[in-house]
């Protein structure tokens, strides 16, 4: 027994994992190296233990029964079969830190600095890690925290006791779910199982007469949790069968209470004196039960076993893997259920817009002039926004503010589509490119007859080489229009053809018209003041004549009445 009591003095927990204070974790590697690449140590397979679960639940007091069990069996080499290695009675708990109070208490991963050797019943000599993690769901973590430092030790770890109390509750499950997929992103696809053993711990497990404490219970309870049937919700079939495919070997033991004084006094230090005989008994059961030399798990990554100086650079690579921005950020349940409200308020309004513009100027629709289309765009994108708004959705104006943004965003690009399927639907637009070149070519063409005329010939055949070319290019665009290929080429041209519309044929054909206007508005006038004959027709409009008829009686008539 002494021997036990001086052994528990040897190493001491070292932070290997250190949480920052902006939610960075970051790895100290030389404390990593100092403890896993000693001589006796880094050629050695290594087992990797470790507890994850809610904070404040008891995880850290559990290792350091671990460590009295390791140290006991492996560093002094008793055999524990008389349960000797718990300890005296009189002697308080120490190893990892651990204390009452609400407030969380260990923060990263801390690993045990003394690896324990040990031998296989086949001769191989082993080390084991001891690992203690943060507590998830305090009020300092974020999801992320809590996703980042579980899904490490999961990684990390051949054995991952998930430490719960009560009961194993759908709330469980659901977090560990988040917790392996996220680890499980971090991983190549090896299409193999991609964790070890899970060993779920139920403290507090307050229904003996049902499921009796121990693994016997555990079993009968994890086997009822994890039942999947065809009259369950998908959800909760897809959540087991997910658990299921993430870890080779899943365990559950049920621990009793350990007593009040170890739950609610301030002064307990971890005195086996103080604590329930039941837990003790279990305590004795359980430890041993996952870490006796025929029951350890070798770490294995991708079918391969790992050694303690391979295992250096996987808590390296992973580290990186899950701090980088690679992995998407994991939310609360409740941003989540928010995010994908708005997100399906967006699309239906989003459709209500497509819908509405579709009956306007869909692809079986008439062409519509833009700035019809305009106007209707702006109108159906109003009502869309206003459907959007009220629409009930979790998280309120401002977190839905920024959805509004997206939806504005997509109904603008959406529109965007609807105004080039418009355009195309535009019949002169598509001439566009053959009437600037034809028109080049017809222009040219009377130019250069011109400068026949006048004997200017070489001007008028550089004229028309022009001509040529136009008409070229004409039957290129042509071809590429029939055939399809070389479009970009097709695209080229289009382009020139508009640039040359846009600069030279358009404010041409502007000037000319408004001028032909003015000119048809004074003859128009002319007609109208003199009672003209039309120049174009040669005869009198009625619609002129009659009422300047009707406008000289009225005179006459007023001079006869002023005589009279
Ligand atoms: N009810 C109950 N309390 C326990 C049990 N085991 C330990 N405790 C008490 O729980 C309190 C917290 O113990 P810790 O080991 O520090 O808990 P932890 O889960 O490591 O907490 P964090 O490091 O903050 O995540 C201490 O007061 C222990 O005495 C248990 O099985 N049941
Ligand atoms: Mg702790």
């Amino acid at each position: 027994m002494a021997e036990v009591q001086d052994a528990t003095n040897v190493g001491k927990p070292v932070p290997i994992v250190l949480a920052e204070e902006d939610h960075q974790f970051v790895l100290d590697e030389e404390a990593l190296e100092g403890i896993l690449l000693k001589d006796d140590i880094k050629d050695r397979n290594v087992v990797v233990v470790s507890v994850a679960g809610s904070y404040r639940k008891g995880k850290s007091f559990l290792m350091d029964f671990v460590l009295r069990y390791m140290k006991a069996t492996y560093h002094l080499n008793l055999i524990n079969e008389d349960a000797h290695w718990i300890g005296s009675d009189d002697k308080p708990l120490d190893g990892f830190s651990w204390r009452g109070g609400s407030d969380r208490d260990t923060t990263g991963i801390l690993m045990w600095s003394e690896v324990f050797k040990a031998t296989l019943n086949d001769g191989e000599k082993v080390a084991i890690v001891l690992l203690d993690t943060q507590g998830t769901f305090d009020s300092e973590s974020t999801v992320k925290d809590c996703a980042t430092v579980f899904a490490l030790s999961t990684l990390l770890s051949s054995i991952q006791i998930y430490n719960l109390k009560f009961n194993i509750q759908e709330d469980d499950l659901q977090h560990l779910q988040l917790f392996t997929e996220y680890g499980r992103l971090a991983l190549e696809d090896s299409g193999t199982k991609p964790f070890q053993k899970l060993q779920f711990l139920v403290r507090d497990w307050s229904f003996p007469y049902e499921a009796e404490y121990g693994a016997e219970g555990g079993k009968k309870i994890l086997d009822k949790r994890l039942q999947i049937s065809d009259k369950q919700h998908p959800e909760h079939q897809s959540l087991r069968k997910h658990i299921k495919s993430c870890f080779s070997d899943i365990g559950c033991y049920l621990m009793p209470h350990p007593g009040l004084n170890v739950a609610t006094n301030p002064n307990f230090d971890g005195k086996l004196s103080d604590i329930e005989p039941e837990f003790k008994k279990n305590l004795i059961t359980l430890i041993p039960m996952l870490l006796s030399p025929n029951q350890l798990i070798l770490k294995e990554i991708g079918g391969q076993k790992i050694k303690a100086k391979e295992l250096v650079h996987y808590f390296k690579a992973y580290i990186k893997l899950c701090t980088g921005a690679e992995l998407p950020e994991p939310k609360s349940m409740f941003d989540t259920t928010a995010e994908a409200n708005n997100l399906s308020a967006v699309a239906s309004a989003r459709e209500v817009y497509r819908s509405m513009m579709d009956t306007i100027c869909g692809g079986n629709r008439p062409y519509l002039n833009s700035n019809s289309l305009d106007v209707e765009h702006f109108k159906n994108k109003d009502i869309a926004i206003e459907q959007f708004i009220a629409k009930r959705k979790m998280g309120g104006d401002e977190f839905s503010e920024s959805y509004k943004f997206k939806l504005e965003n997509d109904i603008d690009e959406d529109f965007l589509k609807f105004k080039s399927q418009n355009e195309s639907k535009n019949v002169f637009k598509s001439a566009r490119t053959p009437a600037v070149f034809f028109s080049v070519a017809v222009v040219c063409y009377f130019i250069s007859g011109l400068f026949n005329f006048f004997g200017i010939y070489s001007v008028a055949s550089g004229i028309n080489l022009i001509m040529g070319l136009a008409l070229l290019i004409l039957i290129l665009w042509s071809y590429i229009r029939y055939s399809g290929v070389h479009s970009e080429l097709g695209s080229t041209i289009d382009d020139a053809a508009n640039i040359m519309w846009d600069n030279f044929l358009k404010p041409t054909y502007e000037i000319f018209l408004q001028k032909g206007l003015e000119q048809a508005t004074n003859q128009a006038i002319n007609i109208a003041v003199n009672n003209t004959t039309s120049p174009i027709t040669g005869v009198q409009s009625p619609f002129v004549k009659r009422p300047m008829q009707r406008m000289n009686s009225h005179i006459e008539m007023n001079d006869r009445f002023k005589q009279t």
